[in-house]
């Protein structure tokens, strides 16, 4: 069976180009860091501005409640003020008596911040005060008191003085200090009789200030200053002293506010300020500073950057390896098609494709891979059938060439009239075993040559006619060939004459004994065309001597040269030199 036609080999897999795989891979995890990382970004940045914003405004609301709260608490101390200044002990009865003095204390018991309480003559002199102290002294040149004759009055904060001495000193050293309020005291008419005053502690105003800051969130760092129309702290303590000793405790301000990231003393503070408009009679000018060090404002933004960067990494990780499944989802189709061309082409059979590769452009390759695989064995089948009949057609043409060479050797070499060879046959027979002999010898064997002429042939021909003559040589022949070896060849030397060459014989008489069978045969054969028929023979053999096959020829011509003189129907042999 010769080889069947093979479908061109697949090209082998190029190593430099990148998998397919391995190319989504990067496209799709590439897109994910991307769009992760973009995504992630925006978020962070918005997310850091929100953050930011509402810690300052965090910090905003808390100087504005602080300054509202402490506003709205001087308003209060000063109606208080007012109130008591227009009781009717103190408008009519005098200022120095019982009553007037139990409605001092009265309003000292209420109000824990008021230091002191008391009632002062129009010139000066203390006439009632709480706890009695301070009376009968002077206090006229007292701003309190000087504003107090003419107006409700609110002070600025200061330190005491007479009763620095005669209050308990605070606990933790704190000079005590003050913020007077005070009302003139009239009669019915409007006279001036008096001015009601009061110390109210500055530790009440830095407790309620304190109270806010403290309503923030545990751990946000936030506190609050106050600072006076000329640029003085007034709260905390230790700014305060600082700031006295000289040193620089407040940043230098580029618009006149604090507000936005401000350093103070080495330290960066997100700030805000909110002026204390308490509307009172007196306005003093105060400015409520809140602020919180960026560090601890900003570490919400950073915890929230370090989320997001965790999350980011484990989304990318998740998205990561869902990109790689869904590359390998892609890619294991068109590797598995590719397997299976790979299977048509080196088993030369219908393979197994997959029947949901899972997209519908796999899908139709799938089917398209199909019909060509099919149509490629089909046609592949088809060819090695037409090979296959090629092949017997030509195996055909072959037999009925040689056949044919057959027929044509035969033409060329036999007698169409009998069969036998002819005498170009004869005569290149005659040839080879002359150049055989000369070549290689025969050990003392040698050929030898019969010449056989039919006698009164034309008897024949004249009394039966020319195609019984044709029959009696053709009958002839058939016993000329019955009579010699399949070795031997039997020839028509021409006409009614016939030879046969005997190769390989041991000697002379084996010649002549052929011959004698051959005269014998005929001699007793009938001839149903023309009755009894005898033949001559002249026998020759062949000589180292003879340089061609001419000598031997004319030696077998002359042997039956003689058997017809000799009257026929015999056998002659002619030898060398005989
Ligand atoms: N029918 C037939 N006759 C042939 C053929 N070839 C030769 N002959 C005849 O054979 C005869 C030969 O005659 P001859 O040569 O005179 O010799 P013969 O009559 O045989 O007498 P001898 O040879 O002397 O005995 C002729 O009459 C030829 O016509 C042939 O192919 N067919």
């Amino acid at each position: 069976m010769p080889d069947a036609p093979t479908l061109p080999a697949a090209r082998p897999p190029h190593s430099r180009l990148p998998s397919l795989r391995g190319q989504l891979s990067l496209v799709l995890g590439g897109l994910v860091l991307a769009v992760l990382t973009s995504v992630g970004g925006y978020l962070g940045s918005l997310a850091t501005h929100e953050l930011y914003t509402a810690q300052a405004a965090a910090v905003r609301a808390t100087a504005q409640a602080a300054a509202e709260l402490l506003a709205s608490q001087l308003r209060d101390r000063e109606r208080e003020i007012e109130l008591l200044s227009l009781s009717p002990h103190l408008m009519e009865g005098p200022l120095d008596s019982r009553q007037a003095r139990d409605a001092l204390d009265r309003r000292k018991a209420l109000h824990d911040e008021f230091a002191w309480l008391g009632v002062v003559a129009a010139d000066g002199t203390v006439l009632q005060a709480s706890g009695g102290l301070l009376v009968g002294r002077s206090v006229a040149q007292r701003e309190w008191f000087i504003a107090g004759r003419e107006r409700v009055y609110v002070g600025d904060m200061h330190e005491a003085k007479l009763l620095a001495k005669l209050l308990p000193v605070l606990p933790d050293g704190e000079p005590t200090r003050f913020i007077d309020f005070s009302a003139p005291i009239r009669d019915a008419e409007g006279r001036l009789r008096g001015v009601v005053g009061t110390h109210a502690h500055w530790r009440w105003v830095t407790t309620l200030l304190d109270s806010v800051t403290r309503r923030q969130q545990p751990g946000s760092g936030i506190d609050a200053l106050i600072v006076d129309r000329r640029g003085r702290v007034l709260y905390p303590e230790a700014m305060k002293l600082a700031q006295a000793r000289g040193d620089a405790v407040l940043p230098r301000l580029s618009n006149g506010r604090f507000e936005g990231e401000l350093d103070f003393d080495g330290k960066t503070y997100l700030t805000s300020e909110a002026p204390l408009q308490a509307r009172t009679s007196a306005e003093l000018g105060w400015r409520i500073v809140a602020r919180q060090p960026l560090e601890l404002a900003m570490r919400p933004v950073r915890d929230l950057r370090r989320e997001l960067v965790l999350l980011g990494a484990l989304a990318a990780g998740v998205l990561t390896l869902a990109a790689l499944l869904l590359a390998r989802r892609i890619s294991r189709p068109v590797e598995q098609l590719a397997d299976i061309a790979e299977r048509v082409r080196a088993e030369r059979r219908m393979p197994e494709f997959p029947q949901d590769p899972g997209a519908h452009e796999l899908a139709r390759l799938s089917q398209a891979m199909q019909s060509m695989a099919r149509s490629l064995l089909a046609t592949e089948q088809e060819l090695q059938q037409a090979n296959a009949g090629l092949e017997a057609q030509v195996q055909q043409r072959t037999l009925e060439l040689q056949a044919a060479n057959a027929a044509l050797e035969h033409l060329a070499t036999r007698d169409p009239l009998t069969g036998l060879h002819n005498r170009r046959s004869l005569d290149a027979r005659l040839a080879d075993a002359l150049a055989l002999d000369r070549r290689y010898g025969h050990g003392g064997r040698v050929h030898g040559l019969l010449l056989i002429d039919a006698d009164h042939f034309k008897n024949v021909n004249d009394q039966h006619g020319h195609a019984a003559g044709d029959a009696v040589l053709r009958q002839l022949a058939a016993l000329l060939q019955a009579s010699v070896r399949t070795t031997d060849v039997a020839a028509r030397f021409g006409g009614e004459e016939f030879a046969v060459l005997l190769p390989e014989l041991s000697g002379p008489q084996e010649a002549v004994m052929v011959a004698e069978k051959i005269r014998s045969a005929v001699q007793d054969a009938v001839f149903p065309a023309a009755g009894r028929l005898t033949v001559s023979i002249g026998v020759s053999l062949a000589s180292p001597q003879d340089a061609d096959v001419r000598p031997l020829l004319e030696r077998a011509d002359e042997a039956l040269y003689e058997a017809k003189r000799g009257g026929r129907n015999a056998v002659r042999l002619k030898s060398l030199g005989g």
